[in-house]
């Protein structure tokens, strides 16, 4: 299972990530397929693939080398399914699934949020393994896809299965960590994922955002009443980067030259990167804030603990998706309650 061309690998939802993943791997060489949407196999079957990194990543692939369908009968091939689709799809693409795919597949879910993992294993008989994208990646149009931030991907460790896959993700050189608790992780990357919200209604890019002072004290609201219910519920999330997730709002509160000096890695991005809900509101798709700050919100009302930032923060992105105008520019004292 190890040969590059042996180990089927099926993308599920070949959107950003899934695109950028898959195509990092075709053009390792491995057997992938690409299961997406009409208009995106339009101009990949055009343009090709291009992707490229902030740093040294800039490859091509021609349009005849890629597999892009919009057809589920693929699935039935597939040894690994890399689900990258939104959260909101989870529960479509699990019945694509069990409709389509080998018993013997292995699943990997590519989503944020914390709870695909579970709703995946409870209707699938397939292995589900929780996975977690670190990096942010920006459709550019014309088949580019381009990653503007860092990090290496996360999947679960269970009963050693995704070998295969490891070997694939290595030769693509996209770092992967491995862990038996992918669960602690993904609720490290949802304190994270908290930012997404504030950079798509600020409409100004992650570095510009986080560099100023006043949308930090936002996200450092809503990450403390976060890390209050994790702490309630017993959770404790991963550190992912440098700083332990318990200590995040505090360097977020720092003034703007001690800061840019203790957060100078997390500032090591694309000037031009930005969230990927900034990217779904411009796009006037869904969000997924029912699954990031909409999370907080729920798990707060069950244990009685207050969370007016992040209720805040979800009535504003829902006004936003609502509106269909794309991200609404506020001010950092807009996001506040
Ligand atoms: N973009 C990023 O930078 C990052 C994203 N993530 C997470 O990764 C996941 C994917 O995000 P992203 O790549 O941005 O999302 P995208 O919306 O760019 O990609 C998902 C794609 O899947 C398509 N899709 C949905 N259901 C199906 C289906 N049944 N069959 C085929 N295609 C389908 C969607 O089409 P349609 O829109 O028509 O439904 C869309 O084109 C999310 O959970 C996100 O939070 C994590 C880290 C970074
Ligand atoms: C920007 C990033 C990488 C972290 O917030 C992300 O997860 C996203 O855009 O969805």
């Amino acid at each position: 299972m190890t040969n590059n061309k042996t180990t089927k690998i099926v993308i599920l939802g070949a959107g950003s990530v899934g695109c950028y993943i898959g195509g990092c791997l075709i053009a390792a060489g491995a057997n992938v397929s690409l299961v997406g949407r009409a208009r995106l196999q339009h101009d990949i079957a055009q343009h090709g693939l291009r992707l490229t990194d902030w740093e040294h990543r800039n490859s091509t692939v021609s349009g005849s080398e890629i597999h892009f369908t919009t057809d589920n009968d693929v699935l039935a091939a597939a040894d690994f399914i890399l689900l990258c689709v939104k959260s909101l799809d989870t529960e479509s693409a699990a019945a694509l699934i069990k409709q389509y795919a080998s018993p013997n597949a292995v699943v990997v879910s590519f989503q944020n949020g914390v709870g695909n993992g579970e709703l995946l294993q409870a209707s699938l008989q397939q292995t589900v393994l929780k996975g977690m994208v670190p990096f942010n990646i920006f459709y550019q149009g014309e088949g580019h896809f381009h990653c503007g931030t860092q990090g290496s991907l996360a999947i679960e460790n269970k009963d050693n299965v995704c070998q295969a896959l490891l070997t694939q993700l290595h030769n693509a050189t996209l770092p992967v960590d491995v862990y038996n608790d992918l669960t602690s992780v993904q609720y490290g990357k949802l304190i994270i994922n908290l930012n997404n919200a504030v950079n798509a209604l600020s409409g100004i890019p992650l570095q510009q955002q986080l560099g100023n002072r006043d949308y930090r004290k936002v996200v450092a609201a809503v990450q403390k009443e976060a890390l209050a219910v994790l702490k309630a519920k017993g959770i404790t999330p991963a550190r992912l980067g440098k700083v332990i997730p318990s200590l995040m709002p505090y360097i977020l509160l720092l003034p703007n030259g001690l800061f840019k000096l203790v957060a100078a890695s997390t500032l090591k991005i694309d000037p031009q990167a930005r969230s990927s809900m900034y990217e779904d509101l411009e796009l006037n798709r869904p969000t997924e804030i029912d699954f990031l700050n909409g999370e907080v919100v729920r798990k707060g009302a069950i244990l009685n603990i207050h969370t007016p930032v992040n209720s805040h923060i979800v009535s504003l992105v829902k006004r936003a998706e609502k509106n269909g105008a794309g991200s609404p520019h506020l001010s950092a004292s807009e996001l506040m309650p």
